[in-house]
Order: C-alpha cells, then structure tokens, then sequence
C-alpha cells in the first residue's frame, strides 16, 4: 500500500496535513497518537471509506479494515454474521473464519445472538469479519479493546501469523506499548507521521 500526501480536514479543523506512508508485504506496522489524533480518520481514509480532501493511496489486493466502532446487527447471531459475510465475499466455506475464531477463543458463541455478546466478544466478531477473506493489507483500528490478555496475546500470535505469511498489516493505537511487537512503528502528531522514538505516549 502507497500512500502519498494525504491531507484531511472536518470543515475548519484540520486533521491530517499531508501523510506519506509504504506498507510493504510482511510487514507488522503500528501507528501510535494521542486521543483525536486522527488515527481513525487515516484508517478511513486507507480502507477507502472516506476521500481525503487531497492526495492518494493505492494499494494490491484485497484490504480487511476492523474499524473502530463495532458494526454488528444485534438481531443477528454470530453464524448469520458469519454467513451474510461469506456471501458478501463471494467465499466457498467458512474454514478461515472457523480458524480465526478458534484462534481467538469463541466457537461457543456461534448460535448467540450479537446483542447479548459481551464487549469482548462482539470485538472478537468484529475482528473475525475484517479477516476471514484472507485479506493481503489488513488495517487494524484498536483492535483489541476490551480483550482479556490470554485473547490479547492470541491477537499478537495471530498478526505476527499473518505478517509471517506475508501479509500487509497496520494497527493504530493510544499506546506504545506494543512497540516492541512491530516492525514499524509511527507516531501521529499534528497531522504528520514521524518514526516513534519514545516508549510511552
Ligand atoms: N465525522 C467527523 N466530523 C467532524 N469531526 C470529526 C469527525 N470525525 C472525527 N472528527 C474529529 O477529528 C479529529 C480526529 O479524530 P479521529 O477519530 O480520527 O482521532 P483518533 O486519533 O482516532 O482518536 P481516538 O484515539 O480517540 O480514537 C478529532 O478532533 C475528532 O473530533
């Protein structure tokens, strides 16, 4: 994914001032930035759900974008789920997506209805839906808020999976205390990307 010069602003406040940003192949990047940073607004823009009002990015293949409000229909259970977004992806089967909730810890939720999940696992669903077409850039918006440490770490085991089998992966956060874990790491302060070089925020 190439991202050059992206700018974005809400009416008169201005929120990004000219982004550049290559997110190689097997890579796990993460992007740090305090509260209203912009960080969302970025990955909006990255995932193609907003225009920014200048620049461009271009990307390959297909993109899983985990936003950070959970969009769930609390009606539906977490197979329908499941179900609705296999046939918006044009999937033969749910082995992926099967796998993903393996991995995170929730098969037994499959007949439960969104509505009743708690915040921990709606987020898990959230999570599993942005990733269950395999996708080669993965945009990651907080995508552990609200995960018990034991899901937490099989998050990281998972990206790193991901990363390793050479996919694209950028996660944004408030905090820094992933650093560690990731390849690249960036901070978002007003409206420009620097390379991080603190270790907290
Ligand atoms: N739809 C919108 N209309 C107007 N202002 C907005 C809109 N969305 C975001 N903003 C403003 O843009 C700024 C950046 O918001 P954004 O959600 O991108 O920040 P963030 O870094 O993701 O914050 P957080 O860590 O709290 O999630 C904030 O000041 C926010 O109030």
């Amino acid at each position: 994914m190439r991202v050059r010069d992206v700018h974005h602003s809400y009416r008169r406040r201005v929120v990004l001032r000219g982004i550049s940003i290559e997110l190689q192949p097997g890579v796990l990047a993460g992007i740090v930035g305090e509260n209203g940073a912009g960080k969302s607004t970025l990955l909006k823009i990255l995932s193609g759900e907003l225009r920014p009002d200048r620049g461009t990015v271009h990307h390959g293949g297909r993109i899983g974008y985990c936003p950070q409000e959970v969009v769930l229909n609390d009606s539906l259970t977490v197979r329908q789920h499941l179900e609705f977004f296999k046939t918006a992806f044009g999937l033969a089967d749910l082995r992926r997506a099967e796998e993903i909730m393996e991995t995170l810890n929730f098969a037994a939720y499959l007949d439960e209805r969104a509505g009743v999940l708690s915040g921990g696992t709606r987020q898990k669903l959230n999570l599993t839906l942005a990733l269950m077409h395999d996708p080669q850039v993965l945009l990651l918006d907080e995508p552990y808020q609200g995960f018990d440490w034991d899901t937490y770490q099989r998050f990281w085991e998972l990206a790193t999976k991901l990363r390793d089998a050479g996919r694209s992966v950028l996660t944004v956060s408030h905090l820094a205390h992933d650093a560690e874990r990731l390849d690249e790491l960036w901070q978002l302060r007003e409206g420009v990307l620097d390379a991080h070089t603190g270790t907290s925020e």
